[in-house]
């Protein structure tokens, strides 16, 4: 996992100055690297580690040192730290593509202060931006602790950089291609590559075929796992009309089926050190994929069970092989919306929800249709959130804390919550009208009450990726609402009732508004509110948000985006994001 890299910056002149600082800045250093190795962690669990350069870099020299030992420790992210006026151009960290950020100490005794600005004037004027941390009160100079402005900024940036230097080199594993001419499925290189590092990789979904039929999978886990899903996983109502109902016999073989593909496709992404043992060396390696996504529809849902088992059960963060890393898996091969899950996943550790953001259902509306007034946090109008496929069982809403529901990270879920989202789900026969080879559809209603942020990047030409972020709230409806809400569509599929906060302005004028804007059919749901963070990444990667509703003092960009304007931070958000250029082009 990338590391961070610590870089106590000092004054070079010796004979006093130098000497006087040693201490002071090695100690803030130290201090530093403590506190983001106690608060941070990365999202497959390892805690994340700090390097801090042997020595502190008075000058260019000693700057080459520290990078030679980041090269050699896999720093993936600098943290620039100083309580003292130090050099610009001779002290920063110029890796191109490494995000940074630089804590200049708010102390009047040294002017730690003065070289932060000194130093992102250097960043700014070289092209390589820096996130500014400046804590807003003054602190003594022996005062090694970090006030609580400056925590929050250190986090936000650690979190995001980790993320950018998480995703790079990794791949995004295309199983097909195009589904029903939806174009976040054209997975493109230009996104991929220029924007995250990646490398895309594609296999045809025949690929399942023959590793079904010629049992390249492992027999005993297969075995293990029908055993599982026989005890865990409930069958559902059969909505299909009696005469084309499957028998129990094709039900059981297509079970069999759906679990094989959810293998499959996971060794797919990340290899299995056992099919090397049983003589699939090739197989065995995988795709060295972070995320992924199946087309499904049409050419093989047409023919073969959908993937709807497949995408649910690895986008959670369970399954036969007890709790684990949820994996990101985007249906209909949507790469759009995996991007933004992955974000959401290394964001916070937790599982995703993908969904259609199917309907708004205005207050008249749903009042039209069932005789009932929506209340509450529902009063203004409700956005379905409803899809065949990928939506985590996490997204239940099953797991709790302080009598909450919450999506936890996967070392803080327990047995007795895992049990619970199980409970709370049943697996229905797909719908055969859309899915003639059958299938399993998850079936959930997701709690209401739980903070969610949902995202989606749409692509347009000529301007390449944006980002668009809606913080809102699950809801709980009456169940006779729902009935008739989720009667309308298939209720074969997993629902999350969702209200944005409302801004009263723009896009977020109200819940209309917000599905009005919505870039595409699709949206990635994450717990809490982190549209913040979310944004944070964004700008290391160069892609403007073109829409959100977060507050203006979450906000935290590389210091160059003041320069673009300090008026209206949307233009100069996407003004600073073309002048840099994607961070990997
Ligand atoms: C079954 C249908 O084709 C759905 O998969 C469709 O409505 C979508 O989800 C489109 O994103
Ligand atoms: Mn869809």
């Amino acid at each position: 996992m990338p590391k961070i890299g610590i870089r106590p910056t000092i004054d070079g002149r010796e004979r006093g100055v130098r000497e006087s600082l040693e201490e002071q800045t090695m100690n803030l250093a130290k201090s530093a690297a403590r506190f983001l190795e106690e608060n941070l962690c990365h999202a497959n669990g390892l805690p994340v580690e700090c390097v801090i350069a042997d020595t502190t870099i008075g000058g260019v020299a000693e700057a080459a040192m520290a990078e030679e030992k980041f090269q050699k420790e896999g720093v993936g992210v600098s943290l620039t730290v100083t309580p003292c006026w130090c050099y610009g151009t001779e002290t920063i960290d110029t890796d191109p593509l490494r995000p940074k950020a630089i804590w200049g100490f708010n102390g009047t005794e040294r002017p730690g202060a003065v070289y932060l600005a000194a130093a992102l004037a250097a960043h700014n004027q070289k092209g390589l931006p820096a996130f500014g941390i400046y804590g807003k009160d003054v602190q003594d100079a022996g005062d090694t602790s970090i006030p609580e402005d400056v925590q929050e900024k250190l986090l936000k940036f650690a979190k995001a950089a980790l993320a950018t230097a998480t995703i790079k080199g990794k791949s995004y594993l295309s199983m097909g291609n195009v589904a029903m001419g939806i174009a976040g499925s054209i997975a493109d290189e230009e996104v991929f590559q220029n924007y995250l590092g990646m490398r895309n990789e594609y296999v045809d979904m025949s690929e399942f075929i023959r590793r079904i039929e010629e049992g390249i999978y492992v027999q005993e886990e297969f075995e293990r796992a029908l055993k599982w899903v026989k005890e865990n996983c409930q069958e559902g109502q059969d909505n299909n009309p009696q005469e084309e109902q499957q028998s129990r016999k094709e039900k059981d073989q297509q079970w069999k089926f759906v679990i094989k593909m959810a293998m499959i496709a996971r060794d797919l992404m990340i290899g299995n050190p056992k099919l090397a043992e049983l003589g699939y060396g090739e197989e065995s390696h995988g795709h060295n994929a972070i995320a992924a996504g199946f087309q499904g529809q049409r050419q093989w849902t047409d023919h073969f069970p959908n993937g709807d088992f497949m995408e649910a059960i690895l986008n959670s963060s369970f399954d036969w092989n007890g709790i684990r890393e949820p994996f990101i898996l985007a249906t209909e091969n949507d790469s759009l919306n995996a991007i933004p899950m992955l974000f959401g996943h290394l964001l916070t550790n937790t599982a995703q929800i993908f969904a259609d953001v199917r309907t708004y259902w205005s207050p008249a509306a749903v009042e039209r249709v069932t005789g009932k007034k929506l209340s509450g946090m529902a009063e203004n109008g409700i956005i379905h959130l409803i899809n065949s496929g990928s939506a985590t069982l996490d997204g239940t809403g099953q797991q709790s804390k302080d009598e909450k529901a919450v999506m936890k990270p996967f070392w803080e879920i327990t047995d007795n919550e895992v049990d619970k989202c199980l409970q709370a789900t049943s697996w229905c026969p797909a719908s055969l009208g859309y899915f003639r080879g059958g299938g399993f559809s998850s079936q959930f209603l997701t709690k209401g009450g739980m903070p969610v942020t949902m995202s989606r990047m749409n692509s347009v030409k000529g301007l390449g990726p944006v980002l668009q972020i809606a913080e809102g709230y699950t809801v709980d409806i009456p169940a006779d609402i729902h009935d008739i809400l989720n009667q309308r569509t298939d209720p074969t599929w997993p629902t999350t009732w969702f209200v944005p906060k409302l801004t009263g302005k723009n896009a977020f004028k109200d819940v209309y508004s917000v599905m009005n804007n919505w870039g595409a059919n699709h949206g990635a749901i994450s717990y809490g509110h982190i549209g913040d963070l979310l944004i944070t990444l964004a700008s290391i990667l160069r892609i403007p948000v073109n829409m959100h509703n977060i507050e203006e003092e979450r906000i935290f960009r590389p210091d160059a985006w003041n320069l673009f304007g300090t008026k209206e931070q949307e233009g100069a958000d996407y003004r600073a994001c073309q002048n840099f250029g994607p961070l990997y082009k």
